[in-house]
């Protein structure tokens, strides 16, 4: 049972119509095969009775059966065809719908430990294999042992002696194929590695096309990727250099029945225990039956490996995302107490302790790596501490429901991320359902709609995938006219840093202006200069608050936060002095 919850990526129900409609095709696909036997057996009757008379009628009903069921047959095998693709489609179309939800749910310490080519393999590969399963493997498989279960009955009936020397080695042939499943996980699993291994090589290639363009590195990271390739094709060859002998040795033992059959067959001929009729009988099915069973025997060694797909996608499913059902507080101060969190063993921050009152500025300056964008992914609630508590009007943030607290929080990040869809959609991604109106409200107020009314089509204009047709300051206010749209009463903000010209700096500044009034921001700075006026500055070195105050408290303890903000008005940005 287990294996087709596996196969099926967790909903062996859509099974059901493709395995009873594809045997009840098997089984009408027998009347044909038996109305034939019962034909040779009119015919030899008058050999084996000479003088007996060739019952002509008999033979005339036979053959208007025979085109009666080949039209039945057709009219079973359409509907049976088309419920095999339905689930088939269905259910992978289904759960690639239900893992992307899931993966939205997962925190993304989780995700962050996985391979994006692993995610990216299992949403298409895997689901690949899994409609595979359902379209032809199950279906086939269950199908295939119909005709083989019904004639083992009939014969057995008929002769028990013939019936056990055409299936003797059948439970042999079964035995080998089940004795190769373990080694066909393991090697399935390497096979599985050595894929996901090659699409992340791929990935990392296509994504770093410009630096190694600009490196004239190709020729290195092609070795990697080429290695990964055939890596990939080591392991193919080898799971099918070791399991084909196995599976055709087992075929093998499985048509020697026919020929034990016909041994047996002629010898109790010889010996006069047995009838003409009946050893004909026996060689007209053996002769049939022997195909479906070798499909069924390749189908399930094949079926294993499928499986093998459908338990990741399975196990995946399985695992529990970021937990809270209780909907967030009206109150929007945000508080960090005791907070200590990793990404893995080591710490980032250390037992801190912040809070940002509802409504106030709150400015996080730093040093790279001192913390600053972790502290703003515990606020939005990306991560859990490890210790201590994010605390949202005086509520644990573990106890309340991630998707409802994202509904309070808008965030503007330095790497903008734009979908290949249309500026406005890209800007209705704050608030679906906003009217043209409003999104045009948004971009104006942060400052893009001017540009964006110079393209081509307007709002209608396609952006490429990751906003690669936009500059850097375009895609950053096409983000601030999201936040603006979605009107979240929580502003997270990593600043934009100094690579912007001067123009763009201070529309960009505008429209984060307009943004930020009158809600609880947490603005992680780059440029000092654009934080004087905050109503807390927290100064993070190595994960810990070294200070924090207002920015002329600061300046006048003369500690790291003074150091940073000389070196800035010292420097003002860098330059190419030779
Ligand atoms: N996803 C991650 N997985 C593992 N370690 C991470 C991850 N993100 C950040 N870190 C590590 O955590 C530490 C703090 O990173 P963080 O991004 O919070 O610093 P930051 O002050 O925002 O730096 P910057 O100003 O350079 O953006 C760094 O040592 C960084 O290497």
């Amino acid at each position: 049972m287990s294996l087709l919850h596996n196969i099926t990526a967790g909903q062996p129900k859509k099974l059901i119509k493709p395995v009873l409609y594809t045997t009840f095709a098997n089984l009408m696909a027998i009347a044909p095969f038996a109305l034939l036997v019962g034909g040779a057996r009119l015919i030899f009757e008058s050999f084996v009775h000479p003088g007996a008379p060739l019952d002509v009628v008999g033979l005339w009903w036979v053959c208007g059966g025979m085109a009666a069921a080949l039209i039945v047959l057709f009219f079973c095998e359409v509907p049976a065809y088309r419920a095999q693709f339905r689930g088939a489609y269905e259910t992978a179309a289904e759960g690639r719908a239900q893992l992307a939800e899931h993966l939205r749910k997962l925190s993304l310490g989780y995700l962050n430990r996985r391979d994006p080519g692993d995610l990216a393999n299992m949403m298409m590969g895997d689901f690949t294999l899994v409609e595979h399963g359902i379209s032809h493997l199950v279906p086939q498989m269950l199908g295939a042992l119909v005709m083989p279960v019904l004639a083992l009955a009939g014969l057995s009936i008929l002769d028990w002696r013939m019936a056990a020397a055409m299936f003797a080695a059948f439970p042999v042939a079964v035995v080998l194929v089940l004795f190769t499943s373990r080694i066909q996980r393991r090697l399935g699993a390497n096979h599985m590695r050595a894929k996901i291994d090659a699409a992340n090589r791929l990935q990392e290639y296509l994504n770093g096309i410009r630096v190694i363009k600009a490196y004239n590195m190709t020729g290195e990271r092609f070795v990697r990727l080429e290695k990964s390739f055939k890596e990939l094709m080591r392991h193919s060859i080898r799971i099918e250099g070791l399991l084909g002998p196995i599976v055709l040795s087992a075929i093998a033992l499985i048509r020697a029945g026919l020929t034990l059959m016909v041994i047996v067959g002629v010898h109790l001929l010889l010996g006069g225990k047995l009838e003409v009729m009946t050893l004909v009988t026996f060689l007209l099915i053996g002769t049939r039956i022997f195909d479906p069973l070798t499909t069924a025997l390749v189908n399930y060694a094949e079926f294993r490996y499928h499986e093998q797909a459908g338990e990741r996608i399975v196990q995946l499913l399985k695992e529990p995302g970021m937990t809270g059902g209780v909907l967030p507080p009206e109150e929007h101060d945000i508080e960090l107490r005791q907070v200590t969190f990793g990404y893995n063993e080591q710490s980032t921050l250390k037992n801190i302790s912040v809070q940002m009152p509802a409504g106030s500025f709150t400015a996080l300056v730093g040093p790279s790596g001192s913390g600053k964008s972790t502290i703003l992914r515990l606020a939005a609630r990306f991560y859990d501490p490890v210790e201590g508590k994010v605390l949202l009007g005086g509520q644990d943030m573990r106890s309340m429901d991630p998707e409802a607290l994202l509904r309070k929080v808008s965030m503007v990040f330095q790497d903008v991320y734009l979908f290949q869809d249309t500026i406005g959609n890209n800007i209705r991604f704050g608030r679906s359902g906003a009217t043209q109106q409003q999104v045009e409200e948004a971009a104006r107020l942060a400052c893009c709609h001017e540009f964006i009314m110079k393209l081509p089509q307007g709002y209608d204009t396609m952006v490429g995938e990751g906003g690669s047709t936009l500059s850097g300051g375009e895609k950053q206010r096409i983000s601030i006219a999201r936040a603006i749209l979605k009107n979240a009463p929580i502003v997270l903000l990593d600043e934009a840093t100094a690579s912007l010209d001067p123009e763009n700096e201070v529309e960009i500044q505008r429209a984060i202006d307009h943004l930020v009034q009158g809600r609880t921001v947490i603005v992680i700075a780059h440029r000092l200069k654009t934080i004087k006026n905050a109503d807390n500055i927290i100064v993070l070195d190595n994960g810990q608050v070294v200070e924090q105050g207002r920015h002329h408290d600061l300046l006048k303890r003369e500690g790291l936060y003074a150091r940073l903000w000389n070196l800035q008005q010292q420097t003002g940005g860098w330059s190419i002095t030779s």
